[in-house]
Order: C-alpha cells, then structure tokens, then sequence
C-alpha cells in the first residue's frame, strides 16, 4: 500500500518558539493548516501552534509582534515517517484530530499529515488500481463478465464480447437471462458454480459471488475458452505420440544412434549402442554426449552446423563410422544426431571398393567416348615390336598419303579400326572428320539412310526433319566403313556407285551431292569365299581392295603379348585406380602360351578382369579366368615346377607352338615370336627341340 511519505504534506516555512503572532497567522492562512510545528534550532519538534493557540492569543488582546511561545501546546502526538498504512489508517480512523505531525527517528520534523492528505492518496491508489485491473482484463485470454444484484450485465471484456458474439455496448445492462440462457437455473439455487463445459461456446465457465456496495449479490462470470486448451492439447498429444515413434524407431534401430539437445546433453540413446560401448543407459543419460562418447565428437557439428562422416574407426576389434548430424530449427543447431555403423562393415567396405573401381572404369570409358568424335590413335598407340606389323605400319603410312581406299582385314580385336585411325591421321585428311559406321550393327532399314541421310519429309510420322547422313559428315575426311563384309548387296550397289562417282543421293531427294570421302573399309570375313557365294559384290570388292593390309593374330606375334601387358597394365591401373605391378611368371606363361582367339581386345579384358580380382599388388595365376588357366596349366605347366622352371616351360612351348605353325619354318617362327633368328637357334638347342 502507499507509504506514508507519499501522502504527507511537505513544511517549507518553519515555525519556532520565536515566530510572532502575525508570521503564525500568515503562515496558517497561506497554506490552509490548522496547526502549525514548531521547531527547535535543531529543527526538532517542541510543539505545535493550533487554531485554539491564535483564538486565545486574540481573545488576550495580545499584540500582533508578540511571539507565539506562551501559547505553543507542548503535549503533541506525533507520527513516525516509518508508520505502516495499516498503522495511518487505525490512527485516522480512532483520532479526533484533523491533523498530525510527522517526524523521523530524529524527532525532525518531516510534514503534515491530514485526513484529506489521506483521501486524495487513496483515491489516486484506486484509480491506478482500476485502469491496471482494466489493462489486465483487456488482455485477458479469460474471458470475464460481472452482473449486479437484479443479474443485469454491468461489466465485460472484450474477450467475452467475442465468445458471445456480442458487442459491448449491446451486452451492457443486458439480462444475463437472455445472453446466457443455459445458466439461469444454476445461478438460482447458488452463489459460485464449480467449472461447467459450456458446448455451445467451447467454453469452461466459472462462476463467483460478490457483495457491491449496497450489500447486495452480483455474480463475476469468468469463461475459459476451450477451444485453445484443445488445441495444445491436441499438440501435446501429437508431440508424445512422435517422441514415441521416434523412441521406437531408436530402440530397434540396426545401428547406434544418440541424440542429443541443444545444450549437447544426451536424450535418447539406442540399445545397440549401449551393447558396442557396454554401457547402461541410466549411467548416461542427460550427461554432455562428448564427455561419454567422444569418439562421435558430436560438439564439432553444433560449429560446422553440416552434416558429417567420420572415416573408418575401431573399437574391440569392430570396425565403424560415425554419421553426424545437426538437428537445425530456424537456422539454430538445437540438437544432434549421432549414427553409428559397424554391422556388416567389412562388406560394405567390399562393396564401396567395387564401386569406387566401376566408377573409375565408367569415368574412363566416358573419357574415352569423348575422345570419339575424331580419330584419335596414332601409329604410336600401335604396340608392336613383330618385324612384320613393323613393315605393315610403314606401308600404311606410305598409303596413308594417297587418296585410294583402303582395305584393313585380320581377326576380331587384332587392331584394324586402330589402324585405320592411325591411316587417318598420318593423312592429309587428318584435320577432316574420322567418321565410323559399324555395318553390322546398323539395322538393314536404316543403313542407306545413315549413310546418306534423308530429305526434310523424306518419312511421314514424327522424323519429319532431315537427316545429315555420314557421307555428308565425312566430307572431307574419312569414313571408316567396319565389318563391310556384313552390308547387304543392294546397299553394296549404292556404295560401288558413291565410290565410282563421288556422288549420291539423300533418301527422298533429288539433288546430287557431291563429296570428298575417303574410305576405310575393314573385315574379319573371307570377302573372297563370299564373292564366290555371290554374297559380296565382285566389283566393290576390287574397288576396296586397291591397297590391303593385313594384320596378324596376337598368336602369330607371341613376342607382342608381353609388351602389351606392360602397356595395358599402366594404362589400367589409371583407369581402375589400381596399382598393380606386375604379373606372377605362372600367370605371365599362361598368358603368352594361350591362342588369343580374341587377339588384343581378349587380352585386354582378361588383363581388366585378373587387376580388379587381384590382391597382392601384382596378377597371380587365381586371377586369371579359369577357362585359361584350366586348359593351359593342365596342358603345359606343371604347377609342382619352381617359378623359372615353369617360365622356362612356357617358354619352350611358345617356341614349339610357333614351330609347328609354320611347319618348321624357322624364320616365320622366329618372327612369331618375336626374337632374332639366331636368338631361336640358341633355344632351340637349349631346349633340345629337334
Ligand atoms: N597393337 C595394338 N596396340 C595396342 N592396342 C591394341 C593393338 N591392337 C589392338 N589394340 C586394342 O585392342 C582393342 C581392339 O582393337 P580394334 O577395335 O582396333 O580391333 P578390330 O580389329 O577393329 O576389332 P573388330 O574386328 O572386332 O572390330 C582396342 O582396345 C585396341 O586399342
């Protein structure tokens, strides 16, 4: 409540044993008292002047310069400044003075205490208190709503005018009857009602009694909306349900997982990883997820605020990762998850290895498909050292100046459209497009319109736009026609006549176009046996075949293999990111007595294969596919033979394989081979072969 020195009057003026007659009378007029203190020097109380002091002095005709000292009344009930309100109020009530003097502990004097003094206070404390108790009820989310004793509206906020869809003005001195129908009856037979649901407002009401002025009752309605309340509680219910779900979730999640809040301190934690740290969950909860578990460093993510994977760790022997994971709200790390993975690790491991090597292979051959636009191997990506592919490349380069065509025929994978890239490029044509047509894989209806391309409208339906044919693209340089044994006879007829007069036609159209193409053509077929079958045109085969080359099998080259193996092995290890460094000798033998059905392309593959399969930095024999090792080993090496016994085992039945093939013939062995004359002499008679 209001202290007292809140309400006291203030003494400017003071007043001492010393003031005269008229001072007093002026002091008391000017300032409306009925007393005033008078004070020592030390301006401690002595006295005080009353109403009835001047009446007397006047009455004894006492002059006005007279001092008021005779007539001061000494016997003076004071007041303490520290006097509590209840104090002031029981003095007020019980004393017949209008006006008392307070001091302090001092006995100084402080002010005037009237009764009015006490009104004007208490007045100004109740409005304080009614504009406060309005502001509150305002705002109130309760809404609140008062009657008097003939139960007519006299007060209501602005909530319950909402809740009753009713305006303030239409709601005050309204019957509560007829705003609330459904309470009449309660409000009959009590003086508050417990909480009652209210269905039609969504509300919960409470009602009290209170006594007004006149001591008559009035009721204070006070509505609490439900519709909030269900709300939350909706929210809660939905919010336990989750933290169940997710404690669920964690409780049988396969890998370890926490979970932590934002001040880093364990909430939830999975019974796998309890069993991989051995712990129990009461010892751990709620405590810093660093301090119990530092190997997830968890903290770093509250910094990084990114999600983060650890590289591989151990413990008791089980391999794992750690996953971490913030939990943000409004750009706020306000929590963390931290996974575990050690089940089944090793495999994954496995497996992500794979992957990483078919990704690099895929990044390979996807560099290598770039590259395809143009010709891009040269005479130095031919490896040979076989006198007669020697001799081969340096004819072709020879041809490669002209403008005739070309024929490159020999087996499958032995290097033909690598020759022909290299022919282009050693040409004059070089800067010219390389452009490749594979006959055979081409689908019959669509060749002629590939190799010419067609006129805009040329089909109905859908490609309605023309189409630049490879003719078309060639111009200029070289189009390198492979497997030209595969095509069929009537485009073979188109080919003669673009080939004899420079000239074609586009499917569907009716202009000449001239070109400027020279043709590589390449196959693997007997083109002979087939002119004699009438499968292949006579004069297109002489129109192709005006210069040939042949290239022979990776078995009549023996001395080859090795040197391709040593160039396929750098260029694989780059492209499996592997680094393999060399071949076992059982493996090596394997591989130079095996016939290479599929020549370079086959020993390519299985060298691919055997450095994906291999373990221990070099090819071992395990690494090679078993349709190789079955029959050769079995065959020709005897894996009982030391290392050099079994290299020298292979080595002797190269020589005799060679042998054979050019039925005694010891230079073509040689050749073969890929070793001097001289050099074959000596091994023959180490190895005591005739
Ligand atoms: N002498 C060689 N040096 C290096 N790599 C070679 C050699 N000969 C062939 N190759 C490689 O072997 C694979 C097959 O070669 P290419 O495609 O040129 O053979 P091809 O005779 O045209 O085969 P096909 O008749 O099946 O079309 C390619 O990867 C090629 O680079």
């Amino acid at each position: 409540m209001i202290p007292l020195k809140d309400m006291i009057t203030p003494v400017q003026d003071s007043t001492t044993i010393h003031t005269s007659l008229k001072e007093a009378l002026e002091i008391m007029k000017q300032n409306g008292w009925n007393l005033l203190p008078v004070t020592d020097e030390g301006d401690k109380l002595v006295g005080v002047f009353t109403r009835s002091s001047l009446y007397r002095m006047i009455m004894d005709k006492r002059d006005l310069e007279t001092s008021i000292e005779e007539y001061i009344k000494k016997k003076v009930s004071t007041l303490p400044i520290t006097a509590t309100y209840e104090e002031v109020e029981g003095i007020v009530r019980t004393s017949r003075v209008g006006t008392g003097v307070v001091v302090d502990h001092g006995e100084r004097v402080m002010g005037l205490f009237t009764k009015t003094d006490m009104v004007l206070s208490l007045l100004k404390a109740t409005n304080t208190l009614k504009e406060q108790l309005e502001t509150v009820l305002t705002h109130s989310t309760i809404g609140v709503m008062m009657t008097d004793e003939f139960e007519r509206v006299i007060y209501s906020n602005e909530r319950v005018c909402k809740m009753l869809g009713i305006s303030t003005s239409e709601l005050h001195s309204a019957e509560l009857l007829t705003v609330l129908p459904e309470i009449g009856q309660a409000i009959k037979h009590t003086d508050t009602i417990q909480p009652i649901k209210l269905d039609r407002l969504k509300a919960v009401l409470t009602m009290i009694s209170y006594q007004n002025e006149r001591n008559r009752v009035g009721h204070i309605f006070l509505f609490q909306d439900l519709s909030e309340v269900e709300s939350i509680a909706q929210e809660l219910e939905s919010v336990k349900s989750l933290k169940l779900s997710l404690q669920t979730a964690i409780d049988h999640a396969y890998d370890g997982i926490m979970m932590t809040d934002e001040k880093q301190c364990i909430q939830m934690v999975s019974p796998s990883l309890l069993e991989l740290f051995q712990m129990e969950q009461k010892n751990i909860l709620f405590k810093k997820a660093d301090n119990v578990f530092p190997q997830f460093q968890l903290s770093k993510v509250y910094e990084s605020e990114t999600a983060e994977v650890s590289d591989f760790k151990e413990i008791n022997g089980i391999k794992y990762i750690v996953h971490r994971i913030p939990i943000l709200q409004d750009g706020k790390v306000v929590g963390a998850i931290g996974k575990i993975m050690y089940r089944q690790l090793n495999e994954v491991s496995e497996l992500f290895k794979k992957l990483q090597k078919a990704e690099n292979k895929a990044n390979y051959y996807h560099s290598q498909y770039q590259k395809a636009e143009s010709a891009k191997f040269t005479w130095d990506h031919i490896i040979s050292k076989d006198p007669y592919m020697e001799k081969l490349k340096k004819s072709a380069v020879k041809a490669a100046k002209g403008r005739s065509t070309i024929l490159i025929r020999g087996e499958s994978g032995t290097g033909k459209e690598l020759f022909a890239h290299a022919v282009h490029n050693s040409s004059a044509r070089k800067e010219g497009k390389f452009v490749v047509v594979n006959c055979a894989a081409i689908p019959e209806d669509l060749l002629e319109s590939e190799f010419f391309g067609y006129e805009d409208g040329a089909f109905t339906g859908a490609r309605n736009k023309g189409k630049v044919g490879k003719f078309d693209l060639a111009n200029g340089g070289t189009l390198f026609l492979d497997e030209i044994g595969d095509m069929s006879l009537n485009l073979q007829a188109k080919l003669l006549r673009v080939l004899q007069e420079r000239e074609f036609y586009r499917v569907g159209g009716t202009k000449r176009i001239q070109v400027d193409v020279r043709i590589i053509a390449a196959t693997n077929r007997n083109l002979e046996e087939m002119v004699k079958e009438g499968t292949f045109r006579e004069d297109l085969y002489y129109r192709l075949n005006v210069i040939s080359f042949h290239i022979p099998p990776l078995r009549d080259r023996v001395g080859d293999i090795h040197l391709l193996i040593g160039k396929m092995l750098t260029e694989l290890n780059a492209a499996l990111n592997t680094s393999i460094t060399g071949m076992e000798p059982q493996a090596s033998a394997i591989l130079e007595t095996y016939q290479w059905p599929g020549n370079v392309r086959e020993l390519r593959n299985v060298l691919e294969r055997a450095m994906t399969f291999a373990e221990h930095g070099r090819v071992q024999l395990e690494d090679l596919p078993e349709y190789m090792v079955g029959v050769r080993r079995e065959k020709y090496i005897p894996t009982y033979l030391p290392e050099e016994k079994m290299a020298e085992s292979a080595e002797r039945n190269a020589i005799e394989n060679a042998l054979e093939k050019t039925k005694g013939n010891k230079a073509k062995a040689a050749r073969i081979l890929g070793i001097s004359r001289s050099g074959l002499y000596e091994k023959i008679k180490k190895y005591q072969l005739i």
